[in-house]
């Protein structure tokens, strides 16, 4: 398998029995003409220029668009002073996702029940509608987002812990239905360094919940079995 990196859960992932229509493929640094060349090297060994520009147009285009929440987001909180530090030391993975229409008596799930492990994501799919998404008090929500200029963010793991659980890492699914295939993109921002909660962010009223972590070790925290197994991997991995 060619599509892998050193850092854990980046490249292709496939081929697993409980979940026989998914497949996808990983791009890191998808923001830079390296990254993108670099992947398309290894699936075309002659090149493919076309595929090369548009792909790393598109992530350039979404990292601005991410750039521009978070900065949103920093700014709501009053804490936009560290919005330059944390776009400068921030990478994206882009994620070219296929879930293909289940066959008759095929399990529909595309992709597990999980929460991003990102800062943020951004979510762009073809007119074929299957994401759900569970809100603070458990119920579903059947996202909409089939439109060609529709665009979602889900809030990762890492920005709920930045926030000290102001904002949500919400648990989400693909569930597939209907007999047309699902491709979607998917913009991961994470960070190279250390993230921590703003200090505006902790009074009596909110204390500390989260100490300062390693954005990549949280990757790798959920890669092993305790990572894997918790109920809440990033409240496991630097909790307080
Ligand atoms: O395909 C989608 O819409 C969501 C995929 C997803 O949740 C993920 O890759 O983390
Ligand atoms: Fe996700």
């Amino acid at each position: 398998m060619k599509n892998r990196y050193e850092k854990p859960l980046n490249g292709y992932v496939g081929q697993i029995p409980k979940l026989p229509l998914h497949e996808s493929l990983g791009i890191d640094n998808a923001t830079s003409i390296e990254g993108t060349r670099f992947f398309t090297n290894l699936m075309w060994p002659q090149g493919n220029d076309r595929f090369c520009e548009y792909i790393s147009k598109y992530a350039k285009v979404v990292a601005g668009l991410d750039q521009m929440v978070t900065r949103m987001i920093f700014e709501s909180y009053g804490v936009e002073r560290y919005h330059d530090a944390y776009t400068d030391t921030t990478t994206y993975l882009l994620r070219l996702l296929k879930n293909r229409a289940p066959q008759q008596s095929e399990p529909t799930l595309g992709f597990i029940t999980h929460t991003d492990k990102s800062f943020t994501t951004i979510l762009h799919q073809n007119q074929v509608n299957a994401l759900e998404v569970e809100t603070r008090d458990g119920n579903r929500i059947n996202v909409d987002f089939s439109s060609p200029s529709s665009f979602v963010v889900i809030a990762g793991d890492a920005l709920m812990a930045w926030s000290n659980d102001r904002v949500l890492s919400p648990r989400h699914q693909v569930v597939m239905s209907g007999n047309i295939d699902r491709y979607s993109l998917g913009l991961f921002a994470f960070n190279n360094g250390t993230i921590q909660v703003p200090e505006e962010l902790v009074d009596d009223l909110h204390p500390l919940k989260y100490n300062t972590f390693d954005h990549l070790g949280l990757l790798r925290f959920y890669r092993t079995d305790e990572g894997y197994n918790s109920k809440c991997p990033i409240k496991a991995y630097c909790g307080v």
